[in-house]
């Protein structure tokens, strides 16, 4: 019966359509296809993966058509037909990550059609486009047909992340859940209205239930006002919004680090964050402001050797930094190798995307320069394994969510930080002063 239920639903349109058509009919069947329409619409609106799997099939064969149609094209534009017209061996995969397989021509090398995906993807009007050789004759190109990445989502807080290497952030472009090992120290790049913030604030809403347990000490430092710390300032342990608090933290923190290394020697050789040990997780919102832009010289060598410390000999012990600044370049962040993982977001151009991911990702096709800007919040990461560089997206965090994430997870454990300690390396005269009372005795 089951089966013989669409046939039995044309019967039942058709057989009144066809015997007697009425104004009636006519309006009713209108009525019937705008709501299933609607709901198409909403079904694609409300659950886009799940549409994106019912629908992937006749997508995908829309999609191949298409990719043989522009192909020649493409070809002719780029110069690969030169010597004929290379052959697309097969068009694999479902929608929305596609794969073709081309056999290029006698002579013609894989930098070639690296240079023309971008073509492709202009042609087809397509997400991305990834070029790899295979085996020593093909080259693949991936395609990116749909985004999946284009409709923003919430941040959500977990009060049940358990594995804090591992921290769940948003979405990959493969539609999997983007994890991010918290362990290495990270930079967050990006240029203004990126979308550092909600980087920033997944990580803190990814922490939130291990901060209320006190397994993980939060501190902040936002030297642009305090503007984006303070919002949710409940999850901080401490939070400094001046250079002199800043570094008075940090040098704080370093002084934990040597205790707990001195503690750990010869019995612990890595860090299992616990209540009595907390994780100590250091988020700064713009470290330029920190180590380029303050014109106290004095704080700003103060806070990069403390930075420097905390990442050259912090990580095995339990002190984890994440800074999130605009300008990658190494005069503004001189520690800038310390930094083992990168995340970024839409950047000015090309050069800085190698500047923050490495010259491979960029040719792996991380392409931060062109993330536009109706995407925030959009970045290119690495993964772990050094495969090629995958994008991401953060989910948006508002105010009321930062807020309301505070008050629920708000921390118990504030620490006290010592006022900042007077230098004396800074006092003390660098050559011996002269003892003018012998030089007039002496006249
Ligand atoms: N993941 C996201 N999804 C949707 N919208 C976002 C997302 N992240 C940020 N936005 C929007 O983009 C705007 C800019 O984001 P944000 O303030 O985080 O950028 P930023 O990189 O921190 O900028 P700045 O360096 O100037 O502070 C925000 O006002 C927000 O509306």
């Amino acid at each position: 019966m089951t089966r013989k239920q669409p046939g039995v639903i044309v019967l039942v349109v058709a057989v009144p359509w066809l015997v007697r058509p009425s104004a009636v009919l006519v309006a009713a069947t209108v009525a019937g296809l705008v709501v299933v329409i609607t709901a198409i619409r909403c079904w694609a609106l409300t659950r886009p993966v799940s549409f994106g799997h019912a629908t992937a099939l006749p997508r995908t064969w829309w999609w191949r058509r298409q990719v043989r149609e522009v192909w020649p094209d493409v070809a002719a534009a780029r110069g690969l037909d030169v010597h004929g017209l290379p052959e697309l061996r097969s068009i694999a995969g479902l929608w929305p990550h596609m794969r073709v397989t081309v056999r290029p021509v006698r002579g013609q090398m894989i930098e070639e059609y690296d240079a023309a995906g971008p073509a492709l993807q202009t042609a087809l009007g397509i997400a991305r486009v990834r070029c790899e050789p295979r085996g020593f004759r093909d080259v693949v190109l991936h395609l990116t047909v749909g985004d999946d990445l284009r409709r923003p989502f919430a941040a959500t807080a977990r009060a049940d992340v358990l594995d804090l290497s591992s921290l769940p952030l948003g979405r990959t472009e493969r539609g999997e859940t983007w994890r991010l090992p918290l362990g290495p120290h990270t930079l967050v790049a990006g240029s203004s209205g990126s979308g550092k913030g909600s980087v920033f604030w997944s990580i803190a809403f990814a922490l939130a239930g291990a901060v209320r347990e006190g397994r993980v000490l939060l501190h902040g430092i936002d030297l642009k006002g305090g503007m984006e710390v303070l919002m949710g300032r409940e999850l901080f342990s401490t939070t400094a919004t001046d250079a002199g608090t800043a570094v008075a933290s940090l040098e704080h923190l370093v002084t934990l680090m040597r205790e707990r290394n001195l503690a750990y020697a010869g019995k612990v050789r890595s860090h299992r964050p616990s209540t009595a040990e907390p994780l100590h997780v250091v988020m700064i919102d713009e470290l330029a402001a920190l180590t380029a832009y303050s014109t106290e010289r004095d704080l700003q060598r103060r806070a990069e050797a403390a930075i420097n410390l905390l990442c050259s000999q912090g990580r095995a012990t339990g002190f984890v930094f994440i800074a999130c600044l605009q300008d990658p370049r190494k005069e503004v962040i001189p520690s800038r190798g310390l930094f083992t993982q990168t995340i970024g977001l839409r950047l000015k151009d090309a050069s800085e995307t190698a500047m923050v991911l490495g010259d491979s990702a960029a040719t792996t096709g991380a392409a931060c320069h062109r993330i536009t800007r109706d995407v925030p919040g959009t970045a290119y990461v690495v993964p772990e394994d050094g495969g090629p560089a995958l994008r991401v997206r953060a989910g948006y965090a508002s105010d009321d969510a930062i807020r309301n994430v505070a008050q629920r997870f708000a921390t118990s454990t504030h620490l006290d930080v010592p006022p900042l300690a007077v230098d004396d390396s800074v006092r003390r005269p660098r050559r011996p002063a002269r003892d003018t009372t012998a030089d007039q005795e002496a006249s």
